[in-house]
């Protein structure tokens, strides 16, 4: 009996000893199974979080590559968010710009035909009251030629054709129209021929308005559906780099610039380039205006000018006057007339200054016609200059 005793419990100890050892091995296999299944699992973050979720369930699910990881990079990256498209602005058209601006253009310069008009309302007209309406001609920036030879014409006119209230005015508006030129052709040259690109080149000294101006023109093409390029070549200031960048982004409009201080002819000639390979309609030049000596600005503007030339001709030569300067202003235009070829004016700051004669001043000087005026610091407010609108503003 004890030693069946010993056989039994000799049988039990092995089958209590195979038990114990298959369930260790089953749960080993579970185990790297497991293992298995983690090796698999699609990786946390990565471009994962961007795609629909995936059913890890389903069968045919593929599974993802495994993952390598930099020994620096942390364990679980970040993925950055997706930059926001920026948002594009829809420029005011030409047509609904000047409807508004017209009247901001009556607030700033009426005083000067209200002032006329009084004067030359009264019932004597002797010579005190020619001399003062002299002086306030004079102090509206029209310039002293122009001075002399309107009032002449006013006081033959006036002497002829009576001086009753609405005739006084209706002559007025003659005369001034008559100075302001409408026959001179303000049409901006925007276009290039044979499949070139148009080029317009903005110069004038720094604060001027000159890389708002830029701006603002090509909100004014975008407008008309033109495509456009600008060049940030007044590479003096970085600050003009950026402001120019930003006006770029708010209409889609692509700016070509290089590091502060390059040279700034090979940013234009960049400009260019990079305008002729997209097939562009126009492209923008903003240049620095250091007035610091003549010579300098004219190695500078005229290297501009010339390397452009090697990819296409300029077709406008755009100088930028602020309108409040007055007589520095006169002083501006005549140094930049003699360094590059200027076919156009844009007079900004109307809206700050009363002495919109400089418009009859500057165009007498130089020749060429205003082309364009800023009338604020909002993204629209520069209009084409219209002689006929800009007459009525003048007289309030
Ligand atoms: N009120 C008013 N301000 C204007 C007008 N045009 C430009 N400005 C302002 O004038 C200042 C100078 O303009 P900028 O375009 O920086 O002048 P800039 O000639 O390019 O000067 P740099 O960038 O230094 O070369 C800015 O504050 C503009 O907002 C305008 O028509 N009316």
């Amino acid at each position: 009996m004890g030693y069946f005793a010993d056989w039994v419990l000799l049988v039990v100890g092995l089958l209590l000893v195979a038990v114990v050892s298959g369930v260790a091995l089953l749960s080993g296999s579970r185990r790297r199974r497991d293992g298995d299944t983690d090796e698999v699992a699609p990786p946390s973050g990565g471009t994962d979080v961007l795609a629909p979720e995936r059913d890890d369930t389903r069968q045919d699910a593929p599974s993802a590559p495994p993952r390598t990881v930099e020994p620096d990079a942390p364990a679980a990256p970040v993925e950055p968010e997706a930059p926001a498209a920026p948002e594009v602005d829809r420029p005011e058209s030409a047509a609904s710009r000047l409807v508004r601006l017209r009247q901001r253009l009556s607030r700033s310069q009426g005083a000067l035909g209200k002032g006329l008009l009084a004067l030359l309302s009264r019932d004597r007209l002797d010579e005190d009251t020619w001399e003062d309406i002299e002086d306030t001609l004079l102090a509206a920036d029209i310039g002293v030629a122009p001075t002399q030879e309107l009032v002449e014409r006013l006081r033959t006119r006036l002497r002829v054709e009576g001086s009753g209230a609405a005739d006084v005015r209706a002559v007025l508006k003659e005369e001034l129209l008559a100075l302001v030129d409408p026959g001179m052709d303000r049409r901006l040259a925007v276009s290039g021929e044979d499949g070139q690109p148009g080029v317009v080149l903005v110069v004038g000294v720094n604060g001027a308005g000159k890389t708002t101006t830029v701006g603002k023109i090509a909100r004014i093409l975008r407008s008309e559906d033109l495509a456009v390029v600008m060049g940030a070549a007044d590479t003096f200031r970085a600050a003009a780099v950026e402001q120019l960048a930003t006006w770029g982004e708010r209409v889609d409009v692509e700016v070509v610039r290089g590091p502060e201080g390059t040279d700034p002819a090979s940013v234009a000639f960049e400009a260019v380039r990079t305008a002729k390979e997209k097939g562009v309609d126009t492209v923008l030049v903003d240049t620095a205006g250091r007035l610091q000596n003549k010579a300098g600005l004219m190695d500078e503007l005229g290297k501009v000018k010339r390397v452009i030339e090697k990819q296409a001709p300029v077709t406008e030569v755009l100088l930028v006057l602020d309108a409040t300067t007055g007589q520095n202003g006169m002083v501006q235009a005549r140094v930049f007339s003699e360094v590059v070829d200027v076919t156009g004016i844009v007079l900004t700051k109307l809206d700050g200054s009363a002495k919109g004669g400089i418009v009859v001043a500057v165009q007498r000087e130089l020749g060429v016609p205003v082309k364009l005026v800023g009338l604020g610091e909002g993204a629209d407010d520069l209009a084409p200059f219209d002689a006929e609108a800009f007459t009525e503003a003048l007289l309030g």
